[in-house]
């Protein structure tokens, strides 16, 4: 017989919330007579990376938007670094949460440098303004373009690059406050066929390291899972088809599920791929 071990306090709090990075409890998110999402529970540990998985218009980005402290959610509880949302001061929670979105590129200044676009992320937070950022500061965001394969592009302005060096700017930035969540959405989305793999290898380097933040990473695209990533929610139409250890949840049958059509999914190594049945 299954165990199950309630978590929850009387008042509904969980009493281990010092361990969970995330917990939503029953949440549900509704605009108008649409449920964005529904009954959704999901918990996240510090040492797990998480890939949130489903098609379009599926819910990933309203979950994300809730893990980073940007929404509230209609029904259910959401815990975030264990603080609960509605009861806490969510400029000062998003200082511990870097967030990677394509909405973070559309409002930095096309003339920005790229080494400031990155620096700058820990000044905008921390509400500081200086004219000169330190040098260790610069040191810093230095070495996370290297570790993203594009420190030789540190002068150049965010408005010059291409889609992948755009995303790789805004990963590192999201880093350069040493979060303790990273949230990506759509990190390879729009890039070609040799920027996405290299992107997706750095991700797994990143994934592997015992002293990266908690991950989630939204994708459409089985082939954008990095190696490394441990856990997996599939999500449709606003609710979790299924969550668990990436090699228990991804299965042909629960993608196909998520999708609303037969699909095939194949294993190579680390990696995955997925195609129409028959
Ligand atoms: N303010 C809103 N009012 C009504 N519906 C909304 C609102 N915001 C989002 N939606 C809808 O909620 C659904 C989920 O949106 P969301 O952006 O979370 O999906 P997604 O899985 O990230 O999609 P995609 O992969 O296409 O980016 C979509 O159908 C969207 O049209």
């Amino acid at each position: 017989m299954a165990v199950v071990t309630d978590l929850s306090t009387p008042d509904g709090t969980p009493d281990d919330l010092d361990d969970l990075v995330l917990h939503l409890a029953g949440v549900g998110v509704r605009r108008g007579s649409n449920d964005l999402l529904k009954g959704v529970d999901w918990r996240v540990e510090l040492d797990e990376r998480w890939v949130v998985l489903g098609g379009n218009g599926a819910g990933k980005t309203t979950l994300l938007r809730l893990a980073g402290a940007e929404l509230h959610p209609t029904a259910g509880t959401v815990h975030v670094l264990g603080e609960r949302m509605g009861r806490v001061d969510v400029f000062e929670l998003r200082t511990r949460i870097g967030f990677a979105t394509a909405a973070t590129g559309n409002r930095v200044p096309p003339d920005e440098k790229v080494i400031d676009v990155v620096v700058s992320a820990g000044y905008a937070v921390l509400g500081r303004w200086r004219e000169q950022y330190d040098q260790l500061d610069t040191g810093r965001a230095g070495e996370l373009l290297k570790s993203l394969g594009i420190a030789h592009l540190a002068d150049r302005t965010f408005g010059t690059l291409s889609e992948g060096e755009r995303k790789r700017t805004l990963i590192a930035r999201a880093l350069m406050t040493d979060p303790e969540l990273l949230l990506l959405d759509e990190p390879a989305a729009g890039l070609d066929l040799g920027g996405r793999e290299d992107l997706v290898g750095r991700l797994s380097e990143l994934a592997m390291d015992p002293d990266a933040p908690a991950t989630v990473l939204v994708t459409h695209h089985v082939e954008e899972i990095p190696p490394g990533f441990t856990h997996l929610l599939l999500l449709a139409r606003g609710e979790v088809v299924a969550q668990g250890l990436i090699d228990d949840v991804l299965t042909s049958e629960n993608l196909s599920a998520a999708f609303g059509q037969p699909l095939e999914l194949e294993r190579s190594g680390e990696r995955f791929f997925a195609r129409r049945r028959g």
